[in-house]
């Protein structure tokens, strides 16, 4: 059986941290996905199924204000394993349930395609590319080892 669109795959599961305690782990960012505090009415990334029904990719622009991040460093589930890749086969799309706080959507993975057995889950991690800084201000970079004809060779 493969894995089609529409097909739930699942939930990105960490500790939940303010803005604050979020940058006082910027150092240790290998389990860190930025939720919350998006902006809906500006699609930032699409992606095409292929059954050409359109589905939005993170398509949310994440706004300056605080927002919340999830980290699965210590606490989470099979979510934390997916890797960056420049031609994904999942997208993560903000859901609501338990609550209306939209400050604190849940993140939810789903399939953007078929995906044959045994092909690893991939979603794009959507960084800005020179806009990631440690904790003394200073510009990170991560080089993308996902092996993609599309590779953009920097994941950060
Ligand atoms: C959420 S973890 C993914 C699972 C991780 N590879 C593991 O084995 O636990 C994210 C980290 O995995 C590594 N990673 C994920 N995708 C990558 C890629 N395409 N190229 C290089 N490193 C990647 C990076 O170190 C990144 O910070």
């Amino acid at each position: 059986m493969s894995h089609t669109e529409v097909c739930f795959i699942c939930e990105y599961v960490g500790e939940l941290l303010d803005e604050k305690e979020a940058e006082s782990r910027i150092d240790n960012d290998e389990y860190l996905f930025d939720v919350g505090n998006y902006d809906e009415e500006i699609p930032k990334r699409n992606a095409t199924c292929n059954n050409n029904l359109k589905v939005e990719s993170n398509s949310f622009q994440r706004k300056d204000e605080d927002g919340f991040t999830l980290d699965a460093v210590s606490y989470g589930n099979v979510g934390r394993f997916i890797n960056h890749s420049c031609s994904p086969n999942l997208y993560a799309q903000n859901v609501m349930y338990y609550h209306g706080d939209r400050r604190v959507p849940h993140i939810m993975f789903f399939a953007s395609k078929s995906i044959a057995p045994l092909e690893e889950f991939t979603y794009h991690y959507n960084y800005n590319i020179d806009h990631v800084y440690d904790k003394n201000g200073n510009m990170k970079r991560k080089n993308c080892r996902c092996g993609s004809w599309k590779c953009e060779w920097r994941m950060y």
